[in-house]
């Protein structure tokens, strides 16, 4: 489980989050949605102990990010929203280097690594330099790396940007099989994605959790789109702006 107990956190005057308290359960997906900035990977950061809030309480199960990082770290699996590889490694060099961080046993390791590559279609990539893959293949080296040490909690920022649909529709069917086992929470901003991906979705506004719940029930008889204009405001927003135009 992760939990977030009313959690703030700012960035000099900007309010990333304010006062957030929220509860990600396993065997859900999660879709986290939002406007631009509006605190989503802060969020996610926070988990990690990449980002230190200002007030509040975190859980990773029972590991508090704040006080023990590398602990959270190993419960977690983390694709950030930037493309962070190494370019002078191969996809090879660097899955094995991880997995001697990680303490991975080397055939356990090669296992996983065998099945994930082939679901992935990186067969061909995995001799070249990182710095030579595509912008999807780099992308996908993030994923393989998050998902070989089968974390309980996978925590993974616009993980669909880049994928083509082949790809994207393997990616949804490995987190509807990690949600079984333990927590999921992605971002996104493509609302058709989080309808067709997630259970529960949550929608920060401005630091807050302005929504929460099942999909469903959320929008009932609206579209998601119409439903996140609504509780994000957008929408009037965007019509003064476009009266002004
Ligand atoms: N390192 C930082 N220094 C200063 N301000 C930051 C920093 N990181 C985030 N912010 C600010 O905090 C707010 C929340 O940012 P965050 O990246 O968490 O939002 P987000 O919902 O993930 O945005 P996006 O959808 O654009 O990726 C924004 O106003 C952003 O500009």
């Amino acid at each position: 489980m992760l939990s977030y107990r009313d959690v703030s956190k700012r960035y000099g005057d900007v309010i990333a989050l304010k006062g957030v308290t929220l509860e990600f359960q396993p065997g859900k997906i999660h879709a986290l949605l939002g406007p631009n900035g509006s605190g989503k990977s802060t969020l996610m950061k926070i988990a990690l102990g990449l980002v230190k809030p200002d007030s509040g309480s975190v859980r990773v199960y029972d590991v508090d990010p704040v006080r023990d990082p590398i602990g959270a770290r190993r419960l977690i699996g983390y694709v950030p929203e930037e493309v962070l590889i190494y370019e002078s490694l191969t996809p090879s060099e660097w899955f094995s280097f991880v997995g001697s961080i990680y303490g991975m046993d080397r055939e356990l390791l090669r296992e996983r690594l065998d099945t994930l590559i082939r679901v992935f279609k990186m067969e061909e990539h995995m001799g070249k330099l990182g710095g030579e893959l595509s912008l999807g293949n780099k992308r996908k080296v993030m994923l393989i790396t998050a998902l070989m040490k089968e974390p309980k909690v996978l925590i993974l920022d616009e993980p669909f940007s880049g994928l083509d649909p082949e790809v994207a529709r393997v990616l949804k069917e490995i987190l509807r099989r990690k949600a079984e086992e333990g927590v999921v929470i992605f971002s996104t901003h493509i609302l058709e994605l989080a309808e067709a991906v997630a259970d529960d979705i949550t929608i920060l506004r401005y630091g807050e959790v302005v929504a929460r719940g099942p999909i469903s029930e959320l929008r009932g008889k609206k579209d998601l789109e119409s439903y996140f204009m609504e509780v994000t405001g957008l929408s009037s927003e965007l019509q003064e702006l476009l009266k002004a135009l």
